[in-house]
Formats: structure tokens, C-alpha cells, sequence
């Protein structure tokens, strides 16, 4: 049960499958979550039945030392001290009883004659000392536990971002994984705790079921037998529907992914413009109810069933324990037992009878965490794919920057087409290189395959002569500076959106200043109210918005900061005004001397600039070359730079 790789619950994985492909539902079209009853393979016939019982118990049990081991990281103190108090709390309910018994049976023998009230005075104050004690665990306990789950909620949600961030770029670009990884930020921290609890639950239940149950043998061992018997239906059910609610949570997974996609559309300042501007909100609002109401059906029906099932089947355990009550009762009236055993076994049986919806409870919740936990692991057990060699080759010093595309192709995980489709060229070192073509050409890829963002499907890239997966890709990205297209706007101050370029730097205040001024965006910084120490962005307090250009420019700055010798700008001008990019460019050969720099444009004034043009045609090197050359060879650069021109010079 508890291996997700190799099988898992039954049918998980075509459910995992299932339940990333049920995203249609989104903007358009029918919601139709699938029914958990008819997408788990249900067994039919009680053989099938008890396996899968088996299966359930098997998993949860083994799930528990994973669960004990990260207690016990979290903290040893109060993981050794929450054991303690659960065999303590386990083991009252019978002391308790067993003390009321003594009480009574002193009691009767004072009222006969036969003992004096020293006893019945002792044993109050043993009775009060016992629930003084109750009342000092209770708290001890929670004072435990709520640590221990602060503490595990952190260690978790740690551990989760410290393997993403080391985890490849094409895992968070998947559905599925995506998935499992919002499930183990969001939902797994939570699990573990709640195992946690169960498991004490589980423990300190069991310490006070085994102590009652022994003392009912005393009496009869048919009841205790009876006693014992009784819970497995109503655990049949409650595991039944456990995993019901699993398959269920998997199954509704994508549609909150939609739902909070709708939300983040109608409630975030940059999408509202354009939901006000198209008239979407009531629309969304409506899908999103839409979503929301089917997805909240299906748990209703669960909820409910889950409920009313279990409560059924608890039945069976109340008319044991009831049966057990009235046994004692004829039993005292025909004088075989004493009141104190009276009392004794009628507390007994109320403790046997709580202690058996304990058990379930418990263990039901054990092994729904469980599942849930599986998920973590299985977050946790995915290796990164872009790691470094185990004997890393160290770079080259000083690095010349010659790169070398040997015969290079990509494709993206389920594309159909190759994006980058046996390219090769060579970029000799401190030489400046404008990559174009059209939308989707692959010059992003390009760009991103040389950062080893992805590794090639096939091919080498060399940096001076060196395949780049023989070095730490770590090292390697050293090398480097980069803008891509969808750069971040860091909700932080405008030194340290700069200074994040560097992170061994980032406090260099005049390299900051520095790579602003070369960006062109000091003079805006300085008239920030608080220049380089204004908060930006609209996260936190008081931040400034800026315009799209100056956040490009910012970003910018972010890629001079770093000293790198190969510079990579992914359209870096895009969002800049005329003069803006003019002085950009003009400064380019300064900005990129002694460096390889390799930046991507549509704007083909800006283009002729480079020493060479490298144009991609749907994946493909079309062609490379000067200006010049291109110009000459009267191609599809020729055709373009033609185009772009004529549509200036119409306009003049
Ligand atoms: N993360 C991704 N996952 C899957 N496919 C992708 C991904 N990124 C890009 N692609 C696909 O790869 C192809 C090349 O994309 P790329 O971003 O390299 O193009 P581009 O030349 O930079 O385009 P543009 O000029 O529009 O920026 C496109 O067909 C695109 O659909």
C-alpha cells in the first residue's frame, strides 16, 4: 500500500493518470468528477475483502516508523515525553475503575461491619491523586503535542521547499507533478501530525483496550471474546471509506487547481484589468461556483455515507458492550459478584466500548494520512534529473566562453515536435551573437538548453571545449547571466532586486548602483522615496508599483550584477521605450566586452548591431552569419530585416 512506485493502492496510478487529465473543466465545457466508488477497484467477495484489509493494516503499519523517525527529528525531548504520557493516559481508565471497585467494595464493607472508614479515606485520596495525575498528563500532553507539531509542520514544509529547489526545471513544468507538489506543500505538512495524533491515539487506546480487555477474561472470556470480535466490521467500513475519501481528494485535485486559477483571475490586480475590460467576472464567478457546488456534492456524499455507515456498523460494538452490562448486572443480583465488581465491569465495559471506536478511529485516520504521506514521499523520492557528474570536472581558468552546439536536439516531455532540431554552431569566445526568428523557433530553448536548464535529447553543447554535463551544473550556472522573457519582479527593495544577481554580493551597494546605471534605471531609483532601499511590488507594505519597462530595466541590472563571462538576454528590450533600447544597445558592446553574449530580438535595427545572426527556422539553424553575409545570401534574415525595414520606411 504504501509504495507508490511500485503499484500502490490498487489502480492509484491510473487514478493519478485520471485525475491530471480531468482538467477540461476549466473556462468551458461539462464538470464531471468521476465517482471514488467507481474508479478504486472495490472488492466484491469477502477473500478479496479481507486481502485488502490486510493490504490496509500491512500499509499503515509500515508507514509508522517513517512517521516516528520524523517525531523523532523534530524533537527527541518531547517525542520521548509524549510517549511516556500516552502509557500513562493509556493505562488511568483501568486504574480509575479498578480504584472505584476497591472504593465500593470498602464502602459495602463498612456498611456490613466488617471494616472501619481509614480505607474509604485512603482510597479517596488515591482517586483524587489519580485524577490530579489525568489532569497533569492532559496538559503535559498537549503541551507536547502542539509543540511537536509546530515543529513537524517546519521540518516538513523544510525539507518539501529544500528538495524543490533542487529539484530539475521540466518537473515544475508537468500537470501531474505539479500536482504532487502543491499536494506535499499544501496538504502533506498537516498528514504527518495527524498521524501522529492518530498513532498516540492508536497507542494509548490499545494500552487501555488490552488492560480492560484482560480484566473482562477474569470474568468471562467469551465476553472479552465477544468484546474483541464485534469491531472488525465496523473497521471494514471505515477503511473502505477512507480510501474512498483519498480517491476522492485525488479525483477533485485538478478542479481546485481550476478553482484557484478562477479565484486568482477575478481577486488579482493584474488579471482584473482585463476581467473588467472583457465583462468576465460574472462569468468566472459563475464557473467557479459551478466547480465548487459539483465538487462539494461528491464530498456530501461521502461525508454522509462515511458517517452513517460507521455509525451502523458502531452498533454492533454498543450491543456488545451492552450485552456485557446486563451479564454483569444478573450476574451481581445473583450474589456471584460484589457491587465493586459491579462497578468495575460496568466501567469496563463503557471503556471497552469507547476505546473500540477509539481504535478505529484511529487507525482509519492512520491510514488515510497515510496515503496522503505516500505522496510526500513519493515528492521526496523524486531525484532531480540535472545533477552534477560524480567527479565533476572543474572549469576551465579562466573561461574563454567558446560555445559549441554539436548537432543539438530538444524536445519538450510530450511534445510532439522537436523545439531545437540538430543545430549546431560555434560562438567564439567575447563575441556577440543576436539569435532570431520567428514565434516558437526555439531561441528561448536555446538559451535555456546552454544554462542547463534541460539536458539535450541529443547532441552536445560545449563551453570551451568541454561538454557542459561534465561539470557542476551549479558551477556552470556561475558562468553565467541571465534575463530570460518571463523574468521575476522580486517584492523586495530595488537593491535587492539587483543584488540578487550575486547572491555572494548581495549587499555590494556601489556594484548595485553600478549594474543600475548600466541598465539605465538609477536615475529612476533615485527618485524612489527611499532610492535603493524602497520596498517594491505590492506584497508588503507600502511597496511601489513600477511601470513593465522599469521592471525590465531592474531585471537587467540583476544580469550585469553578476561578473560572469557569458551573458544571455532573452528579448531584453522588449518592454523599453525607443530611447530607452537605443541606449541600451549603444552601450551593449561596452556593457558585453570580454564577454560571450548571445540576446535574443525581434527588432532587427538592434540586430545588425551583432557580430553574427544566428536565425532558428522551426527548430532548425537556418542560417548564421554577419549582417553582411545574410544580407548577401538573401535568405529568410534578408526577408525579415526587408520586411521590418519597409514598414518603417512606409511609415516615414
Ligand atoms: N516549457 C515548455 N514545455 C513544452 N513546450 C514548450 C515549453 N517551452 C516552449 N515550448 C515549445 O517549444 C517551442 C519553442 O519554444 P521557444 O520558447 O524556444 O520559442 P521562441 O523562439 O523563444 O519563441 P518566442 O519568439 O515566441 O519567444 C514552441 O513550439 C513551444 O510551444
Amino acid at each position: 500500500m504504501t509504495d507508490f512506485r511500485g503499484g500502490g493502492p490498487p489502480g492509484l496510478r491510473r487514478l493519478m493518470r485520471r485525475a491530471g487529465k480531468a482538467t477540461e473543466s476549466g473556462l468551458t465545457g461539462p464538470i464531471t468528477i468521476p465517482d471514488p466508488r467507481t474508479t478504486l477497484d472495490e472488492p466484491k467477495d469477502l477473500g478479496a475483502r479481507f486481502k485488502r484489509v490486510r493490504e490496509a493494516v500491512g500499509g499503515t503499519v509500515r508507514g509508522l516508523p517513517r512517521v516516528a523517525r520524523l517525531t523523532w527529528d523534530a524533537g527527541r525531548l518531547l517525542t520521548i515525553g509524549i510517549a511516556l504520557l500516552t502509557l500513562i493516559a493509556g493505562l488511568t481508565p483501568t486504574v480509575t475503575a479498578y480504584a472505584a471497585k476497591l472504593l465500593m467494595d470498602a464502602v459495602v464493607a463498612a456498611i456490613s461491619g466488617h471494616g472501619g472508614t481509614d480505607p474509604i479515606v485512603w482510597l479517596a485520596a488515591l482517586q483524587f491523586g489519580i485524577f490530579t495525575l489525568t489532569a497533569v498528563t492532559t496538559a503535559l500532553t498537549n503541551i507536547c503535542q502542539q509543540l511537536l507539531t509546530e515543529r513537524m509542520v517546519l521540518t516538513i514544509r523544510h525539507q518539501v521547499m529544500d528538495h524543490a529547489s533542487r529539484l530539475h526545471l521540466a518537473f515544475f513544468e508537468g500537470s501531474e507533478s505539479y500536482d504532487l507538489l502543491r499536494q506535499a506543500d499544501r496538504e502533506a505538512p498537516q498528514r504527518p501530525v495527524s498521524m501522529l495524533t492518530s498513532g498516540l491515539g492508536l497507542i494509548r487506546t490499545s494500552i487501555t483496550f488490552g488492560s480492560m480487555i484482560t480484566l473482562l477474561i477474569t470474568v468471562s472470556p467469551l465476553l472479552a471474546l465477544v468484546a474483541l470480535v464485534a469491531p472488525i466490521p465496523a473497521f471494514i467500513a471505515q477503511s473502505k471509506y477512507g480510501a474512498r475519501a483519498f480517491t476522492l481528494t485525488l479525483m477533485l485535485s485538478p478542479f481546485r487547481r481550476r478553482m484557484e486559477y478562477l479565484s486568482m483571475l477575478v481577486t488579482t490586480d493584474n488579471h482584473a484589468k482585463e476581467t473588467k475590460l472583457f465583462g468576465l467576472g460574472p462569468y468566472l464567478v459563475d464557473r467557479f461556483h459551478r466547480i465548487s457546488t459539483a465538487a462539494y456534492a461528491k464530498q456530501r456524499k461521502l461525508i454522509r455515507n462515511r458517517n452513517l455507515a460507521g455509525a451502523g456498523w458502531s452498533l454492533l460494538s454498543t450491543f456488545a458492550g451492552s450485552a456485557i452490562a446486563l451479564y454483569i448486572a444478573l450476574e451481581a443480583v445473583a450474589g456471584r459478584l460484589t457491587l465493586g465488581d459491579l462497578a468495575l465491569y460496568t466501567a469496563a465495559a463503557t471503556a471497552v466500548q469507547t476505546s473500540v471506536q477509539g481504535l478505529f478511529n484511529a487507525f482509519t485516520g492512520m491510514y488515510e494520512n497515510n496515503l496522503y504521506l505516500d505522496t510526500l514521499y513519493k515528492f521526496l523520492g523524486t531525484e532531480p534529473e540535472i545533477v552534477a557528474p560524480p567527479d565533476p570536472r572543474p572549469l576551465p581558468s579562466p573561461l574563454l566562453g567558446r560555445v559549441t552546439f554539436e548537432r543539438v536536439s530538444f524536445s519538450y516531455p510530450g511534445a510532439d515536435e522537436p523545439a531545437l532540431d540538430d543545430v549546431s554552431f560555434t560562438i567564439e569566445p567575447a563575441s556577440t551573437v543576436a539569435v532570431v526568428g520567428r514565434n516558437g523557433a526555439g531561441k528561448s530553448t536555446l538559451l535555456k538548453l546552454l544554462c542547463r536548464l534541460y539536458d539535450p535529447t541529443g547532441g552536445r553543447i560545449l563551453l570551451d571545449g568541454v561538454d557542459i554535463r561534465e561539470f557542476d551544473p551549479d558551477e556552470l550556472r556561475r558562468q553565467m547571466s541571465a534575463m530570460f522573457q518571463d523574468h521575476v519582479s522580486y517584492h523586495a527593495t530595488a537593491a535587492e532586486n539587483i543584488g540578487l544577481g550575486d547572491i555572494d554580493n548581495v549587499s555590494d551597494r556601489p556594484r548595485i548602483e553600478d549594474s543600475a546605471h548600466r541598465a539605465g534605471v538609477a536615475e529612476r531609483i533615485e527618485r524612489l522615496p527611499k532610492t535603493y532601499d524602497s520596498p517594491l511590488g505590492r506584497w508588503f507594505d507600502q511597496g511601489i508599483s513600477l511601470s513593465g519597462g522599469e521592471w525590465q530595466k531592474l531585471a537587467l541590472a540583476r544580469a550585469f550584477q553578476r561578473d560572469a563571462p557569458i551573458l544571455l538576454l532573452d528579448e531584453p528590450t522588449s518592454a523599453l521605450d525607443a530611447e530607452a533600447e537605443h541606449e541600451l544597445f549603444a552601450r551593449l558592446r561596452e556593457l558585453a566586452h570580454g564577454r560571450t553574449t548571445l540576446y535574443i530580438s525581434h527588432r532587427f535595427s538592434t540586430v545588425r548591431r551583432a557580430q553574427k545572426i544566428l536565425l532558428l527556422e522551426k527548430g532548425k539553424l537556418a542560417e548564421y552569419g554577419t549582417h553582411e553575409e545574410l544580407m548577401e545570401l538573401d535568405g529568410g534574415y534578408a526577408e525579415l530585416f526587408s520586411l521590418q525595414a519597409a514598414a518603417y520606411l512606409d511609415e516615414a
